[in-house]
């Protein structure tokens, strides 16, 4: 039986003209269902790619990727776009939300293209934004419009949520509110959550940290007691 999701000697190069380079090489970890996993690395260290792989946005050069027991990386195109559709939540360092529609709108949006949706209103009122839901995103401060990329993604209902420096343009106060509300959906409703970010005071968070250095994992370990978001400091 592998783990919910196993990366197994998975290998990525992107080639540039006469070069190239080996963005993962050989990188092996698991998340298991339900887990609060940080990917936590220096900038170059292949964290995006792997969560792009993860994602079903790119695909590797070599190894095994499985997620709830299926080969996602023996995915025709066709299928890696249904996994992505249907299956994975993402959560952007930069929000990404369409600016003509309303934070509701935005979130119908993407639920709308998924089988198995939950009601929109109620993943808003779930991340905070009960009185915002008919505000366009540039009524809305950073905070607020990270609540609504985060309930756009768990509104597809996904398999895992994957969020890539989701604090990253959020001032330290307001990143801890996104990354708190984070740790509680995956507390509350089972989430699978991957986070990637280069900051190593997040980790003691995490139920799982995977640090990333040079394309490889240089270390995974459990955290037996992941602290409160509270209690970190940066
Ligand atoms: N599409 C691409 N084409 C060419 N090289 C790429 C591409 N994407 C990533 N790379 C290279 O692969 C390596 C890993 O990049 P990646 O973006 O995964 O790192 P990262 O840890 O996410 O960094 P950061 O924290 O700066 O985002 C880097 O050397 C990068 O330049």
């Amino acid at each position: 039986m592998s783990a919910f999701v196993d990366f197994k000697d998975v290998v990525k190069r992107y080639r540039m003209g006469e070069v190239e380079i080996t963005a993962l090489d050989g990188v092996s970890f698991q998340v298991e269902q339900g887990e609060f996993a940080i990917v936590v690395g220096p900038s170059g260290a292949g964290k995006s790619t792997i969560l792009n792989i993860l994602g079903g946005m790119d695909s590797c050069d070599e190894g095994r990727v499985v997620v709830d027991g299926v080969e996602v990386s023996a995915f025709t195109q066709r299928q890696l776009t249904t996994y992505r559709r249907n299956d994975i939540g993402f959560v952007f360092q930069f929000y990404n939300l369409v600016q003509n529609l309303t934070a509701l709108e935005n979130v119908e949006l993407a639920s709308e293209i998924c089988p198995h949706p939950l009601e929109a209103a109620a993943v808003l009122r779930g991340v905070g934004l009960t009185k915002r839901m008919n505000n366009f995103p540039a009524q809305l401060s950073g905070g607020e419009q990270q609540r609504v990329a985060i309930a756009r993604a768990l509104a597809k209902n996904p398999k895992l949520l994957l969020c890539d420096e989701p604090t990253g343009a959020l001032d330290d106060r307001t990143g801890k509110t996104i990354l708190k509300l984070l740790q509680d959906t995956c507390r509350k409703s089972g989430m699978t959550v991957v986070v990637i970010t280069h900051n190593h005071a997040l980790t003691a968070m995490g139920d799982r940290v995977i640090e990333v250095r040079d394309g490889r994992v240089a270390a995974m370990k459990r955290n037996a007691r992941p602290a409160s978001v509270e209690s970190l400091e940066w």
